[in-house]
């Protein structure tokens, strides 16, 4: 076993979201597909004699200790601590490759690339269900990440079914703005009593995100960008609570003719839909 290692963390799309209610601590209640996608940013971990974590380069707009890679090595650090084992640290590199906050989970996703890799290089042993439990207290998409599998979602998002989706080409755009996840959920308009449906139900079209006219009406960027991938796909969508929106393609070809056209000064990307995260044998069962 070496002492370095360099894990790609995948993006996520949410294929639909419903969501069903609120509950009394805030938090909603939802129904989701995550779908995961071979894109991603790149961790490299190298492990430390010493306890300190170190992260490079700086995330802008983000302090260091709130960095979710930070917050994710500490809260291994401390399962560690409780169960006996001896503290180590890490040296960890982050080539960002994703937008942050664009509803395509790169910051739950690199938490959970930490807990996977850091647990493999400190030898601390913990089971996917462990990490898991760890990953559900930095935020309610990393337990999907930890689990390393496309799923039907249920819950807050962390009663994960695992789902075998077709792996379909997605183009992705980013429009220029930052959606708030907490902004979506604590708005007065957002649909929020979506009667809760059973998984077949998505396969036959009956399906939306339930935050996207209400994102779509904040943001015109958000608008103007589904309204132009509408004209190549029925089913572009939002993914999360925003601003990236999708479609899915049969082809990697049909999927790069159609980003080819985008919108002078659009951003985006084209990712194959996985089954499986990159790590996803890094621990075992
Ligand atoms: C709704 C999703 C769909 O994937 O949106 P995106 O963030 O990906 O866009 C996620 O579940 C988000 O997960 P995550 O981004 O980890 O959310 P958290 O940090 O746990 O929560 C951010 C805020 O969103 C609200 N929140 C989040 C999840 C949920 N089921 N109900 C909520 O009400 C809460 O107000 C919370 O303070
Ligand atoms: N390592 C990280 N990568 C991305 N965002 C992070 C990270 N650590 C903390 N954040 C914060 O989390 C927010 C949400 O990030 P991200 O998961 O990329 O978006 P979303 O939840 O919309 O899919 C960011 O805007 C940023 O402030």
């Amino acid at each position: 076993m070496t002492d370095t290692l360099t894990l790609t963390s995948p993006a996520k799309l949410n294929l639909f979201l419903h969501i069903n209610g609120r509950r009394a601590d805030g938090y909603h209640n939802l129904q989701t597909l995550f779908q995961l996608l071979d894109t991603g940013d790149q961790l490299t971990f190298r492990a430390r004699q010493d306890d300190t974590i170190t992260i490079a380069p700086d995330l802008p707009g983000v302090a260091p200790t709130e960095n979710l890679i930070y917050r994710a090595a500490i809260a291994l650090q401390a399962n560690m601590e409780a169960r006996g084992l001896p503290q180590m640290g890490a040296d960890i590199h982050l080539d960002k490759r994703l937008p942050m906050g664009g509803g395509i989970g790169g910051g739950s996703s690199n938490a959970a690339t930490t807990l996977i890799g850091l647990n493999h290089l400190w030898r601390a042993g913990s089971s996917r269900k462990a990490l898991m439990e760890i990953g559900r207290t930095l935020g309610a998409d990393v337990p999907v990440f930890v689990q390393g599998q496309s799923a039907w979602a249920e819950g807050i998002g962390e009663q994960l079914t695992p789902m075998l989706l077709p792996e379909k080409w997605f183009l992705v755009l980013c429009p220029d703005c930052h959606v708030s996840t907490r902004e979506v959920f604590c708005h007065k308009d957002l649909t929020r009593d979506t009667r809760p449906i059973k998984v077949a139900a998505f396969s036959q079209g009956g399906s939306q995100n339930d935050c996207q006219s209400l994102v779509r009406s904040l943001y015109k960027e958000v608008d103007k960008a589904l309204i132009w991938l509408k004209k190549f796909s029925n089913h572009a969508r939002m993914t999360g609570t925003g601003a990236c929106v999708f479609a899915a393609f049969d082809s990697a070809a049909k999927a790069e003719q159609v980003f080819a056209q985008r919108p002078a000064g659009m951003t985006g990307f084209i990712g194959r839909g996985i089954n499986k995260a990159p790590y996803y044998n890094l621990i075992p069962d």
